[in-house]
């Protein structure tokens, strides 16, 4: 049976850490401060705007959620967007994502300041990753390194393989992986034969979005499975793209879907938060 990578826990210990150094800054007279635009009414959307604000509290941090209508024009979001730039009270910007289809959501990630970029999305945090000197990192990526890190599972010459090749996860997390010296395969929905693909992974990262996707054929005995899937079922129930029940007996480390990933991100967003305001 593999064992549970525990990313609710880890993310909790992670915020209590943030939550002590939280209070010491404010005895400095430093509030974090985070704005979290969320546009128009994607019900998933708000689960997670909801999860932040709660971690967001908890820690302390000054959290401010705008829920904006569908209506509002491109130009109306990147006026918000330029204020909070200016906004000195703030040091993170998220814009909650997909955006609705008349916004352009390049243009939106370009107009937030890199500074304040604690998704990690702008292109500028994008580039400082990719040549190997990351300031900002996108969350989910980012949290998964520290669960393999807290797990000691070490990537340096393993053989990692990437399920999905997304802007905000996949590419992110094949680099994270690479800087770390793991050897690297990207992987997508045209991969030819991806089963045995995926069977060459110590460490494979699947976020293809596609619940139960990642069957016991993609596993090879031992592998590390790391989950991003956040899917409905027919029931409405939260699933992975891996099917859990017949991946763990075949893996050595797993982590669950709710309770791995998710909570992990949340994490990491709240950490560059706050490591922005102690700058
Ligand atoms: N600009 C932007 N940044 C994001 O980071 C971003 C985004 N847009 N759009 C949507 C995705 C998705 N995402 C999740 C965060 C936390 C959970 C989470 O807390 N999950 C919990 C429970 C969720 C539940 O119960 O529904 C868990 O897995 O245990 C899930 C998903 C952040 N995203």
């Amino acid at each position: 049976m593999a064992k549970l990578i525990d990313g609710k826990k880890l993310a909790g210990e992670i915020t209590a850490q943030l939550t002590e150094e939280v209070s010491r800054m404010k005895e400095k007279g430093i509030v974090p401060g985070l704005v979290v635009l969320l546009v128009g009414d994607n019900p998933a959307s708000q689960t997670y705007v909801k999860n932040k604000e709660i971690s967001a509290k908890k820690i302390g941090i000054h959290s401010v959620v705008e829920r904006i209508p569908a209506s509002i024009t491109e130009a109306e979001l990147l006026a918000k967007i330029e204020a909070y730039n200016q906004d000195e009270t703030i040091h993170g910007i998220l814009v909650q994502l997909p955006l609705p289809k008349h916004i352009d959501a390049d243009k939106v990630l370009l107009a937030i300041h890199p500074k304040k970029d604690v998704d990690g999305f702008h292109p500028y945090n994008m580039g400082q990753l990719f040549i190997g000197s990351p300031d900002k990192i996108p969350c989910t990526p980012y949290g998964i390194m520290k669960m393999l890190e807290a797990y000691q599972i070490e990537p340096e010459g393993k053989k990692a393989v990437v399920i999905g090749r997304s802007n905000i996860v996949g590419k992110p997390m094949a680099q994270l992986l690479l800087m770390q010296n793991a050897t690297v395969t990207m992987t997508h929905s045209r991969t030819q034969d991806l089963p045995a693909v995926a069977r060459e992974a110590d460490i494979l990262v699947v976020a293809i979005g596609r619940g139960n996707f990642v069957t016991k054929e993609f596993v090879k005995p031992g592998a590390v499975v790391i989950d991003v899937g956040m899917n409905r079922d027919e029931n409405g129930k939260l699933i992975g793209d891996v099917k859990f029940d017949e991946v763990e007996p075949v893996a050595g480390f797993i982590t669950p879907v709710p309770g791995g990933v998710g909570p992990m991100t949340i994490a990491m967003l709240m950490e560059q938060t706050v490591a922005n305001a102690r700058k």
